[in-house]
């Protein structure tokens, strides 16, 4: 993976999270000109923390204009730690003007079944987003990269990877006995932009594999399937070490 327009390295997660808060804050500008909308699908885990903090403590976008959608989500109750959508209230949308009826968890209710979440969820994004050969159009999507390679929640050989025929699937993942919530596929592959953040030496190993890319007979990992010519990679130098 060579720097390039397409691969920033940043010396540390500091100018990091600095740099992709102004790459969001540029594309918010040019779809708010463009279409009146800016329509981010947020990433969870840990790493996306830092950057919802500093894109909170920004002022010049106008924050009406955003709608909130996730890249995935754990199937436990808003309120629960493990929530990604409670870890993007409390780092972002509890400190910003963003209408609540912009803002799109994926789960309201852990009662509901993840496939019955997952379709209300793809029904929801057709109903508010452009589209484009049936498939809603996101402006966005910012991306984690597991050490497994995984993003999103598309875990390496989960059936998830095989659904091409709606934009929102449940998976269960057996690594973690949990069910997840996930984009699929081919609605990431429509979306304007795919943004993936990945800091610290833990993301190092998985870097450097994606640099090699598969051996003969192995699988491509799910980031590699996803990872296209819309993607933009912003690592720190630690992510990086020498992919
Ligand atoms: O499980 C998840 O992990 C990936 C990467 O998470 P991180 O904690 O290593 O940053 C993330 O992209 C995904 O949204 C999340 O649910």
């Amino acid at each position: 993976m060579k720097d390039g327009a397409r691969c920033h390295t940043l010396a540390d997660a500091d100018r990091l999270y600095a740099a992709v808060a102004d790459r969001v804050i540029a594309l918010a500008e040019s779809a708010v000109a463009a279409r009146g909308r800016f329509h981010l699908a947020l990433a969870g885990g840990n790493t996306p923390r830092r950057l919802y903090e500093r894109l909170a403590a920004r002022d010049d976008t106008d924050w009406n204009r955003w709608e909130i959608w996730f890249g995935d989500e754990r199937c436990v109750a808003p309120e629960h730690q493990d929530s990604n959508y409670r870890m993007a209230r409390e780092t972002l949308l509890a400190h910003v003007p963003i209408p609540a009826s912009q803002v799109h968890p994926m789960i309201a209710d852990p009662a509901i079944a993840p496939e019955r979440a997952a379709a209300d969820y793809a029904d929801a994004l057709s109903a508010h987003l452009p589209q484009q050969a049936g498939w809603p159009i996101l402006d966005a999507v910012l991306l984690g990269l597991g050490p497994d390679g995984h993003t999103a929640s598309l875990f390496p050989g989960t059936p998830i990877l095989d659904v091409l025929d709606t934009p929102v699937a449940a998976v269960h993942v057996p690594r973690l006995s949990a069910w997840r919530i996930s984009l699929t596929l081919p609605v990431l592959a429509h979306a304007r932009h795919l943004l993936f953040v990945v800091e610290g030496a833990g993301k190092s190993d998985v870097l450097a594999r994606l640099a090699r890319g598969p051996a003969a007979g192995e699988p491509p990992l799910p980031v590699e399937r996803v990872s296209g010519p819309r993607a933009e990679w912003y690592l720190d130098a630690a992510a990086r070490g020498s992919a």
